[in-house]
């Protein structure tokens, strides 16, 4: 069976709808999908000061936490992150940056891979951050996966991946369903 990997970083639980989301979409193919969350590095006392954060922190850790030598057991890893500054949170980039075991033995080459990001301005820098956390995957060989110009893309979402401005409206998680389909299509048949 193709098996998927969600996995996120999220503070105030916007980036985690998305990732349901793409979960969603992905299932939506009959494919095993997981969703898990990167390790967080901001201390526990310093997340709870955030209403945002205590709002949904029981649901957050209700996903477990991935480790990075696991990445190599998925046919396909969709990766969403919150944008921090127009990029990738420092969470997310660490869970990456241990990745280099897989890297040196080219573990992840061929598997498909996709991203996905909540910010809060319209043009805070989505799809600078997509693009940048497109880049690691392709050097370790993945197959990057995006969205094409479907009539969806013309309300929420990039060719890049899945966005949302804040918290995901209801057309920002369709194209996260879509990507998550997507992904689990394309991983179906190169597995096949
Ligand atoms: C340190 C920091 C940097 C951020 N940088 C940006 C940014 O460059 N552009 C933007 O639109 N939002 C920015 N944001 C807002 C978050 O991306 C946004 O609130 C996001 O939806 C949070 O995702 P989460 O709910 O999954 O944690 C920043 C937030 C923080 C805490």
């Amino acid at each position: 069976m193709t098996k998927i990997l969600v996995v996120f970083h999220s503070i105030t639980g916007n980036t985690m709808e998305l990732a349901k989301a793409v979960a969603e979409g992905a299932r939506e193919e009959g494919v095993d999908v997981v969703v898990k969350r990167v390790p967080e590095t901001i201390p526990e006392e310093i997340l709870e000061k955030n209403p945002g954060y205590r709002a949904v922190k029981d649901e957050l850790k209700s996903f477990e936490v991935a480790n990075p030598e696991e990445l190599e057991e998925y046919d396909a890893i969709i990766f969403g992150s919150p944008t921090r500054f127009g990029v990738m949170s420092s969470q997310m980039k660490q869970f990456i940056d241990m990745t280099g075991k897989l890297w040196m033995g080219r573990k992840l080459e061929g598997k498909v891979g996709a991203v996905f990001t909540s910010n809060e301005m319209p043009h805070g820098g989505k799809e600078a951050t997509l693009l940048t956390m497109i880049l690691p995957l392709l050097g370790h060989g993945m197959i990057i996966v995006g969205i094409p110009p479907v009539k969806e893309l013309y309300k929420a979402g990039s060719y890049y991946g899945a966005t949302s401005t804040g918290k995901p409206r209801e057309e920002d998680l369709e194209v996260a369903r879509l990507l998550g389909k997507r992904v689990a299509s394309i991983a179906k048949k190169l597995k096949s």
